[in-house]
């Protein structure tokens, strides 16, 4: 049984901190945060309740559990704070030992003794760190506890401390066993004697915490979220109530990951796949929320979760991931890093398993999915390694590939006399029609690579395939973009394409454009436009990175090419004079407009030119 040293007087002592200077510290810097006091008392409190339904399962604790609600009170005109538990509470040698020696752990220290016998994932110990008590002081002037431990004929102990280093313990009635933290607060955090400003709070840190927290007269949390129970045990309607009661204004998820592995590192939770819609550029990031043991500890999930999976929503509950440390070190900690290999591997897992079983399903949700694969391939190439089977392309036709079938799909008709197969691709299926409709006539597939990402997978992808090259429709005439090292017959003499080119080049006087003649289908258009395709990526890749280089600002790298076999050629080259330029022109803006690049005064004028022609 435990009593004070001299009964019924009180003991003085001094709190065995080398600083004399150490509240003040707490006070400011320990968590800029100082509502997070109340994460820390009622995890606290949570630990204690967890601690007595151990002893009693453990056999060491043999009389009535009893209910083991939190309770959370407030007193505005006595200026206090009250979290009462009936958890394990302290003797005086234990107050003494945990709470006075500052950064001694009592929760190490009780892990350290049950390890033995609890199961793996059972050591639901909150705190590691011997300080959370302490952050009592960011808001209170003065700090009592009432407790009174579990064991046989304890006797109660009153413990204050005006956050000065000088502590008062003595003999004090207490009914039940448990403890009360009892704080006043001070004057300059009065804010938090607020009935919705404590509620929000509790709501905010402790939502799912395990055991019952009453506020107000109400239970404020569920105690067995669903991260917390088997997948078995789960239907799809649970993990889309949960989805909503999170996000309550998201539409449906896709489609959710279930995480839980114990070893070598604890990790439970629930991750979902949001549907991106109308928001697909837009980096939703802050959507999961890291809990510690069901205590809610922030949604800047950064370093913990892999960068491309920032857009996921739902919830990661690790015990294993150290929360109060700077970012540098989470950085480096090895089970940081371990975890996020395991979501990383999961995700992967999780969209092979969708492709497998169900194609049709996968294939109808993959414009939202695509974002993940793709950020993902390009961030991680263990990642690209599992993806590389089920990433999908789509083409101008709505059909998915896989990148295996479709260069089986265009092998035959699309390989260049080097034996680079070529996978042509449209940016903007609308802008770039006319270049899309003249390969197609040809036999050729186009794919739609047209969201912002695209342009960085295309790299990844040209490096990891074998002899594949991406060419965007209009980098080139059909002829140059897969070159089958045949060049057409021209009509026209050498010299009669001579005087082709010099009339376009003297009639657009422009240095930027670079005109050439060549011998193409008579069914294409007289005059097209087109820019190389290592130009053209230069220029979107500086546009992206928002960084003016060389590529950025230089103007134009246009060629205009003629086309020698189109009758309108031969027509050209028999006029002459005015007639002769007006012709040249209007080629060159339709060439224009069928990229829908005609603008502004060119735009009026060609309509004037038109209208008088007719
Ligand atoms: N409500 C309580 N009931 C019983 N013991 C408590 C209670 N609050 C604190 N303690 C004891 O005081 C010790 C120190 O608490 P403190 O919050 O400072 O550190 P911790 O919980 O071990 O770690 P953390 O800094 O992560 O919270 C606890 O380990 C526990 O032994």
């Amino acid at each position: 049984m435990e009593t004070l040293h001299e009964k019924g007087a009180s003991t003085r002592g001094q709190i065995s901190i080398h600083t004399e200077n150490i509240f003040p510290i707490i006070k400011k810097f320990l968590y800029s945060d100082h509502e997070i006091f109340l994460r820390e008392l009622v995890s606290n409190a949570v630990d204690a309740s967890q601690k007595l339904q151990k002893l009693a399962s453990y056999g060491e604790y043999n009389e009535e559990v009893g209910e083991l609600k939190i309770t959370v009170a407030f007193d505005k005109d006595a200026k206090t704070i009250t979290i009462s538990d009936r958890g394990i509470g302290m003797t005086a040698d234990e107050v003494k030992k945990y709470i006075n020696q500052i950064a001694f752990s009592g929760a190490t220290e009780f892990v350290e003794k049950y390890k033995d016998k609890a199961t793996a994932g059972e050591t639901n110990i909150i705190g590691h760190f011997g300080l959370g008590f302490y952050s009592a002081f960011m808001v209170a002037r003065e700090v009592e506890i009432i407790t009174k431990s579990y064991q046989p004929g304890a006797q109660a102990v009153r413990w204050v401390c005006d956050g000065s280093t000088e502590y008062e313990l003595s003999e004090a009635e207490r009914a039940d066993r448990g403890t009360d933290i009892i704080l006043h607060i001070a004057e300059d955090s009065e804010e938090f004697l607020d009935k919705y400003r404590l509620k929000g709070i509790l709501e905010k840190y402790g939502k799912f915490l395990p055991i019952p927290v009453e506020f107000d007269g109400e239970v404020i949390n569920t105690t067995t979220p669903i991260w917390t129970k088997s997948p078995a045990d789960l239907t799809d309607d649970d993990y889309k109530s949960f989805y909503r009661d999170l996000y309550p204004m998201s539409p449906e998820p896709l489609f959710w990951i279930h995480l839980n592995v114990d070893y070598p590192f604890n990790l439970t939770g629930v991750l979902y796949f949001p549907k991106l819609d109308g928001d697909k550029f837009q980096m939703k990031r802050e959507k999961i929320q890291l809990y510690s043991r069901q205590v809610f500890i922030t949604d800047e999930v950064k370093d913990v979760v892999p960068d491309f999976l920032m857009m996921l929503h739902g919830v990661i509950d690790s015990p294993d991931i150290p929360l109060n440390v700077s970012r540098s070190f989470l950085q480096a900690d090895s089970n940081v890093k371990k975890i996020n290999g395991y979501i990383t591997r999961k995700v992967a897992d999780k969209l092979n398993e969708l492709f497998v079983n169900d194609r049709a399903g996968f294939e109808a949700k993959y414009d939202d999915i695509a974002i993940f694969v793709k950020y993902g391939s390009l961030s991680d190439d263990k990642f690209y390694d599992k993806a590389k089977d089920f990433a999908l392309v789509k083409n101008t036709d709505g059909k998915y590939f896989t990148l295996n079938e479709y260069r089986e799909h265009v092998q035959a008709n699309q390989t260049d006399k080097s034996e680079q197969v070529v996978f042509l691709y449209t940016t903007d299926r609308n802008q770039q029609d006319a270049y899309v409709e003249s390969a197609k006539r040809r036999g050729y597939d186009v794919l739609l690579m047209d969201t912002i990402i695209d342009a960085h997978y295309i790299n990844a992808l040209e490096y990891k395939l074998e002899k594949t090259t991406f060419k965007r429709v209009d980098a080139d005439t059909l002829d140059k973009l897969i070159d089958s090292g045949v060049a057409s017959e021209s009509v026209l003499s050498e010299e009669e394409r001579t005087r082709l080119k010099e009339l376009f080049e003297q009639t657009l006087n422009d240095k930027s454009l670079t005109v050439s003649v060549e011998s193409l289908p008579t069914d294409e258009l007289p005059v097209s436009i087109t820019m190389p395709e290592f130009m053209r990526r230069m220029k979107d890749m500086s546009a992206l990175s928002g960084e003016a280089n060389m590529f950025g600002s230089l103007p134009g790298g246009y060629n205009v090419v003629v086309n020698a076999n189109h009758p309108l050629s031969q027509k050209l080259l028999s006029t002459e004079g005015a007639t002769q330029t007006t012709l040249t022109q209007q080629l060159y803006d339709l060439a224009l407009l069928a990229q829908n690049r005609l603008t502004g005064p060119s735009l009026t004028a060609f309509v004037k030119r038109t209208v008088d022609g007719l």
